[in-house]
């Protein structure tokens, strides 16, 4: 049987080297290699701190290197940054035990040679009173990206549209796993009695700020639990929660989702709808719709109708009361949810907006005289949210923006456009989004 390190190792490297998503990774690690609650979560806090601070600990590591970092090979790289993150941020463990561990490590892994080289660093790193010296960084911009472990573009793209103050706020809540949220569906229970039931499965359910959307705790997998099997909720985060409440669609209401993959907008405009009225449920790929077709009849849902369509065209003839346009997206707003996300290349620079825009004027032709179109992502970066939005009004005058009127309780961070509504990870807890609401004249 693996060690935990051993798993967290693997891990890390896979997603190193090819590219996989944090969740996805750890979930299949975990299951395949058995390991129990205690080792479990020593790995997924290894796994998902380094994720979350490579930055600061390439920092660290090239600090007390004699070789260039580009010139360590990967293997060896992972094993010093995970030795460098248990020293700096995890408290129970001695750093003698994490230096011997990765000389271990590295020997087990027949990097024989590597393995005098990383004890050399760590030992030094370890014996140094201070670990990490950012007194050295004068520019503000890096500094915030060493302090952080967020790249240089993002933070200057955050501080040039936001500012200082929200995003030092942001970068202070990036860290750590993001509360789990679920929507209740009162199509078959109502919140309290679902708290009860998940209560009596061991599961820490609470109240989230939002009506009828709970937060969950110590759930294992989620498929196991018996409320889910039984569909009485679905995970969907607060941010999305907010923006369907917000949009508030109606009993018989006609609606088109038209980039709607793995369902969670088209679930909750359903709900809300009383199961009553339609969904065009439309995504590109067959494999995704099949996903929504079956949590659907899990849900006990019969008013969605899946189709495969390229949202950049549609030959409806029909024209709805709702649009729902959730286009593919950088996803800056997740950072805290797959913190490797933020090291990928373009980020920033990306060539989405094309696709988005393209998406959103499509959608526009499917949307009756004074009915809504609704345009979302889960990016926070005004080039594929506010100022693809403002252009898209300039150039469609048959539309105008429709004044939100949030939730109770939901809070925004900036000062924007009434019909639009950025959300910020520090205000409500939520993951970072955008959402805008225009309705199309009479
Ligand atoms: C942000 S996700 C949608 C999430 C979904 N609305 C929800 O709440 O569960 C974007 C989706 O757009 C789909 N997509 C990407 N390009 C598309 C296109 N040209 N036409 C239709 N769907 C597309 C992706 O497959 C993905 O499922």
């Amino acid at each position: 049987m693996k060690s935990p390190r051993r798993v967290a190792f693997d891990v890390l490297y896979k997603i190193e080297t090819e590219e996989s998503y944090s969740s996805i990774a750890v979930n299949k690690a975990l299951k395949e290699n058995n390991l129990n609650k205690l080792d479990s979560s020593f790995a997924s806090a290894i796994i998902y701190g380094v994720l979350e601070k490579k930055i600061t600990l390439d920092y660290v590591i090239r600090s007390f290197s004699s070789v260039r970092l580009k010139k360590i090979e990967t293997k060896t790289l992972v094993i010093l940054r995970m030795s460098v993150y248990q020293m700096l941020y995890m408290d129970k463990v001695p750093d003698n035990a994490s230096v011997n561990e990765a000389v271990q490590l590295a020997k087990n892994l027949r990097l024989f040679k590597s393995s005098g080289f990383i004890n050399g660093i760590l030992r030094s790193i370890s014996r140094a009173e201070t670990k990490c010296d950012l007194s050295k960084i004068k520019d503000k911009t890096k500094l915030l990206s060493v302090k952080y472990s967020v790249p240089e573009d993002i933070i200057k793209l955050w501080l040039d549209s936001y500012g200082e103050k929200v995003t030092t706020h942001m970068l202070n809540s990036v860290d750590g796993r993001p509360p789990l949220y679920a929507r209740v569906n009162t199509l078959l229970t109502d919140e309290d009695t679902l708290i009860e039931n998940l209560r009596e499965e061991n599961i820490i359910a609470e109240k989230s700020i939002l009506e009828n959307v709970i937060t969950l705790k110590n759930t294992g997998s989620v498929e196991n639990i018996k409320a889910f099997q039984y569909g009485e909720f679905y995970i969907q985060d607060l941010s999305s929660n907010i923006a369907l409440t917000t949009l508030s669609p109606k009993e018989n209401n006609v609606v088109y989702d038209v980039c709607s993959a793995p369902g969670g907008k088209s679930f909750t405009g359903a709900i809300l709808m009383n199961n009553k009225g339609k969904i065009n449920s439309y995504d590109l790929y067959e494999h995704k719709i099949k996903l929504i077709y079956s949590t659907s009849k899990r849900l006990e849902i019969s008013i969605i109708n899946t189709k495969i369509n390229d949202a950049t065209s549609f030959d409806e003839e029909n024209v709805a009361d709702i649009v729902i346009c959730d286009v593919p997206c950088s996803g800056l707003g997740l950072l805290r949810r797959k913190p490797e996300i933020r090291y990928k290349d373009n980020i920033v620079n990306n060539d989405l907006t094309e696709i988005q825009y393209k998406i959103l004027c499509s959608s526009a032709n499917l949307v009756r005289n004074g009915g809504k179109l609704m345009y979302s992502t889960c990016t926070l970066n005004p080039k594929e949210n506010n100022l693809l939005v403002e252009k898209f009004l300039s150039e469609h005058k048959d539309f105008v923006g429709e004044k939100l009127i949030l939730p109770k309780n939901i809070k925004r961070t900036i000062k924007e456009n009434e019909y639009e509504c950025s959300l910020f990870p520090q205000t409500n807890n939520s993951d970072g989004f955008y959402f805008a609401i225009l309705r199309k004249g009479d």
